[in-house]
């Protein structure tokens, strides 16, 4: 095994819609959503070896080394080989946390695509989706990495292309707890479900939207400041909201125009994940 340094892409995520259909017995929640990559993301530099040992810098505040997702990932893919695998892994930390842009499971997909091509485990990609699932309902569409319409509690996916428009993400000043929010009694949970077609052409919502509003007054801030320049909403469970633009100009000309204190980034939309790329680069070099 060689020792050498490689670079994988964890990119973001937007919900482009999410509705919430229904609640199974197990406490999870039927959607149906649409998620797109962005070029914005993390990245991870990654040096595999033989001692047993996972190490992760830096550490991520407030987050325990065995509680990080990346470590969780490296633990669920070293139970498939009797080898003593371990790995140097340098985070680069950009995407806001708990921000439904799915940093954590992107970081946890891009960790198991790398390390079972670099601890030569082959995997395919049915097995690492089926771990990644254990680890977090959002990581196997990243480690697929297709745009793609997710059924279920976000597992049954259909690769599809959408428009790959820009984007303006604008993260507010809060943070919003998954579990917490899925079980707020107010929340909108008992959406139909409608064939993919018809929610392609209807007009494309978030039902997290209305009741993380209400509770977080920033996003509600955020989300009004956009609305007036283009189509808005939420994604995933927030508190990150986006507005969509054809063209890169029409996203420069509002971005020129956001208060000085607003977080926000200019993003494109990607059907096809970076990570990818990194894996047919990597592949190409062995
Ligand atoms: C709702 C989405 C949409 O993309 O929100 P974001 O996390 O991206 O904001 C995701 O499906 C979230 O996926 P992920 O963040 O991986 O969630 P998990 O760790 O699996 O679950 C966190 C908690 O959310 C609740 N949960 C999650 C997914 C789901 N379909 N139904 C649920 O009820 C459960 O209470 C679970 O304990
Ligand atoms: N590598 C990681 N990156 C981000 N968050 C992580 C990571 N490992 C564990 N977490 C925990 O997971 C939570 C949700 O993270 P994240 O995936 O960024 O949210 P979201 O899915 O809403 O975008 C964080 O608040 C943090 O406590």
């Amino acid at each position: 095994m060689q020792h050498k340094i490689s670079h994988w892409s964890a990119p973001a995520k937007l919900n482009l819609f999410l509705y919430i259909n229904g609640r199974r017995s197990d406490g999870y929640h039927e959607l149906q959503t649409l998620f797109q990559f962005v070029d914005i993301g993390d990245e991870l530099a990654i040096s595999p070896n033989l001692s047993d040992r996972i190490t992760i810098t830096p550490a991520i505040p407030g987050v325990a080394l065995t509680d990080n997702i990346i470590y969780k990932a490296t633990m669920a893919l070293k139970a498939h080989s009797p080898l003593p695998l371990g790995a140097d892994i340098t985070l680069t930390k950009n995407l806001p946390m708990g921000g439904g842009l799915g940093g954590g499971s992107s970081d946890a997909a891009t960790t198991l695509v790398a390390l079972n091509h670099l601890w030569q485990l082959n995997l395919d990609e049915e097995q690492l989706a089926a771990i990644g699932l254990k680890l977090g309902a959002d990581v196997p569409v990243f480690v697929r990495g297709h745009a793609a319409f997710a059924e279920g509690i976000g597992e049954q996916l259909t690769s599809i292309e959408v428009d790959e428009n820009y984007y303006l993400i604008v993260v507010p000043d809060s943070q919003v707890n998954t579990a917490t929010l899925f079980s707020d009694p107010e929340l909108t949970r008992n959406t139909p479900k409608r064939p993919l077609n018809q929610l392609l052409q209807d007009e494309w919502q978030n039902d997290f939207e209305t009741t993380v509003k209400k509770r977080h007054p920033e996003v509600a801030k955020a989300l009004e400041w956009l609305l007036k320049y283009a189509p808005s909403r939420l994604t995933g469970s927030g508190c990150c909201v986006f507005s969509e633009f054809k063209t890169k100009s029409d996203a420069l000309a509002v971005l020129a125009k956001a208060p000085k204190h607003m977080q926000i980034y200019l993003a494109k939309g990607l059907n096809k994940s970076p990570l990818l790329y990194d894996l047919a680069r990597e592949h190409c070099m062995t």
